[in-house]
């Protein structure tokens, strides 16, 4: 890494000391839950006086978690919080005004930014998180490091209306990150971190973009490190990372629910399954037509799960030994086949488990009725 790019742009490097004491900044505990004089600016001075604004930490089926001056609680989903215009209801982030009397709900207030994307499947609009300040674009100095995917995350998180800042994780397991550094070289503007997840002294550089009353949030893909720098900047297991879910003897996911985490330093930390499968919604015909050489010769394998590696029979590795496919294009196909699996899967349990629960509602309201009916 030469010395002459940290210097010429705006970002922290390996072992920077510039992280900021968290007594520097003196935040009300709304302002530390994110409020803004962009939002402080939206309110009347009736609801100035009579309202009081709750940031919405958590989505829930029949609830929200809101959290404001008095701490945590919930908030029933009234027909008011569900309206039929999907982009009028409540995602994770969103402000609310409540009644200080009573409590009840009065308005949401206009988003500084929005995330959102088609529901895989479903030919419908899904909001993933809003007011989010900062995204966090993570790769690691490894094969996933990957510009054509890194500029498609900063056209995401531009669109949403957020800042973007790269962090390089696995620096650690890397002797030389200039190939990782070098071809940045074009992104002048864009803040880039080298660290190690798993040590937190490393990870608290990235303390300096999640300063107090900051809301960030992290994208990238699976394996990159995303849980476990949450972890490491929560100071807390708030994630379940890849190695706890491997251990899962039962084979089950972890569940997530879509939530922003508190940070030791008073930043808020968003982490959801949908920001975490931004971006790779609809790609697998995109993948099906950028290698579709490799998926003719798949066919042609004598197993039909053939993993191409060193399986008898394997028409791709017959295509790489003559010459005709490029070992490194192969590569890439496999990992970002890998993905777009995972990412199906977890979409399909989650379905699973929603049709599972829905289920579960109907059964118990027929055994009701059932009951009621016998006089019981
Ligand atoms: N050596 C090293 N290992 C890391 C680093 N960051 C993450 N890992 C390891 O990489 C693996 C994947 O990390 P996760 O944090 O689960 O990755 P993720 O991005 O959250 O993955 P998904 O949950 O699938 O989206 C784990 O085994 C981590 O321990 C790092 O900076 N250095
Ligand atoms: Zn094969």
């Amino acid at each position: 890494m030469s010395k002459s790019l940290i210097s010429r742009r705006p970002r922290i490097g390996r072992g920077s000391s510039a992280v900021p004491s968290s007594g520097e900044r003196q935040l009300s505990a709304l302002q530390r839950l994110g409020w803004k004089p962009f939002f402080q600016q939206q309110l009347s001075l009736a609801e100035l006086s009579d309202c009081e604004p709750v940031r919405v930490m958590a989505v829930h089926r029949s609830q929200l978690e809101i959290a404001g001056e008095q701490g945590e609680r919930s908030l029933a989903l009234v027909p008011a919080l569900a309206s039929e215009d999907i982009e009028q209801r409540p995602t994770v982030g969103d402000w609310l005004l409540v009644e200080r009397a009573g409590g009840k709900f009065v308005r949401r207030l206009e988003r500084s930014s929005l995330f959102r994307r088609m529901a895989p499947g479903a030919r419908q609009l899904q909001l993933i998180a809003a007011n989010v300040d900062s995204v966090l674009i993570v790769s690691s100095c490894n094969q996933d490091f990957n510009l054509s995917r890194i500029e498609r995350y900063l056209t995401l998180v531009r669109e949403a209306g957020c800042r973007p800042y790269l962090v390089l994780t696995k620096a650690d397991l890397c002797a030389d990150t200039s190939p990782y550094i070098e071809p940045l070289e074009p992104y002048r503007d864009l803040p880039v971190a080298l660290v190690n997840g798993l040590d937190p002294d490393s990870a608290a550089q990235l303390r300096q973009w999640c300063l107090p009353g900051e809301t960030i949030a992290l994208l990238g893909s699976s394996g990159v490190g995303k849980s476990t720098l949450l972890n490491s900047l929560s100071g807390n297991q708030l994630a379940a990372t890849a190695a706890i879910r491997e251990d899962d003897s039962k084979g089950r996911h972890t569940t997530r629910h879509r939530a922003l985490y508190p940070l030791a330093d008073g930043g808020l930390l968003l982490d959801s399954p949908g920001m975490r499968e931004l971006g790779l919604a609809n790609v697998e015909a995109g993948l099906a037509a950028t290698f579709d050489e490799i998926g003719v010769l798949a066919s042609q394998c004598r197993f039909s799960d053939c993993r191409h590696e060193s399986e008898p029979g394997c028409a791709v590795r017959g295509a790489i030994d003559a010459g005709d496919l490029d070992e490194r294009r192969l590569r890439n196909w496999r990992k970002l086949e890998r993905e777009v699996e995972r990412n199906n899967r977890t979409l399909a349990e989650q379905r699973a488990g929603e049709r599972a629960l829905g289920q579960f509602y109907r059964d118990v309201q027929s055994h009701a009725r059932e009951r009621k009916q016998r006089g019981e």
